[in-house]
């Protein structure tokens, strides 16, 4: 069992489940070919069958980390930090992300936007499922709407969700990367028809880096 400092400290946000940080190319959405500094946390409960990185599932797995170490280590590479999970928002991102931005480093996050919004944020990439859908505060806070499309039904969820995003977000649909292939297509005739909608691609996949 936790004992009560570290259930403090993680409910202040001054530790967090620390699954891997790499420096690497942004692949997808928005920030596609920008250097950024990842930052994983672990823990999410939203369940995706395709999800591509289900070792983050389980916190219990990932080291408690203060934010002071992990903003030494952004500090290292670059002035761009992308907190992803995991779902990073089953924390309070409240002081990473402040510390990050006094050291000056450009604060982005990716996703599904199911739990409350914490943090001071630049940039949110939104990717919601219907497993467990975004709240209303990211919904309105949302930069970025990247929506999976793994088959046909996905389109209409689609514009589901491009209805409750706030009018400012860029919209992208991206392929599920085992369907890629066989989506690839119709999300291509989609685009055509609604340019309101771009295509993202998990670049670093076909880079073959982190
Ligand atoms: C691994 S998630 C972590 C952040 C957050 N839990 C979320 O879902 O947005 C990062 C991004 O990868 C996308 N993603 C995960 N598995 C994928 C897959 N198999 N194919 C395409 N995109 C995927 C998610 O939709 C999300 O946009
Ligand atoms: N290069 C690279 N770009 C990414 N964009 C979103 C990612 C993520 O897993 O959140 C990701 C990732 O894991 N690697
Ligand atoms: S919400 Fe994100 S991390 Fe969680 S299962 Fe879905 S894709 Fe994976
Ligand atoms: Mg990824």
């Amino acid at each position: 069992m936790q004992n009560l400092e570290t259930k403090n400290n993680l409910q202040d946000g001054l530790q967090l489940p620390l699954m891997e940080e790499f420096y690497t190319i942004q692949g997808e959405g928005n920030y596609t070919g920008t250097a950024a500094y990842f930052i994983r946390l672990g823990g999410c409960d939203v369940g995706c069958h395709w999800c591509d990185v289900k070792e983050s599932w389980d916190e219990k797995l990932h080291p408690l980390t203060s934010v002071e170490t992990i903003v030494s280590n952004a500090k290292q590479n670059g002035n761009l930090a992308v907190i992803t999970g995991g779902e990073p928002l089953m924390w309070n991102l409240d002081k990473l992300t402040s510390a990050l931005k006094s050291e000056g480093i450009q604060t982005n996050m990716e996703t599904s936007g199911a739990y409350e919004l914490s943090g001071i944020w630049d940039w949110i990439c939104l990717s919601p499922k219907k497993t467990k859908l975004p709240t209303q505060s990211v919904y309105d806070a949302a930069h970025e709407l990247k929506v999976v499309i793994y088959n046909h039904n996905d389109f209409k969820f689609a514009e589901e969700q491009a209805a409750n995003v706030n009018d400012k977000a860029v919209l992208f649909l991206q392929p599920e990367w085992s369907k890629s292939e066989e989506m690839l297509p119709f999300i291509i005739e989609y685009v055509k028809n609604n340019p309101k909608w771009r295509i993202s691609l998990q670049t670093h996949k076909f880079l073959n880096i982190p």
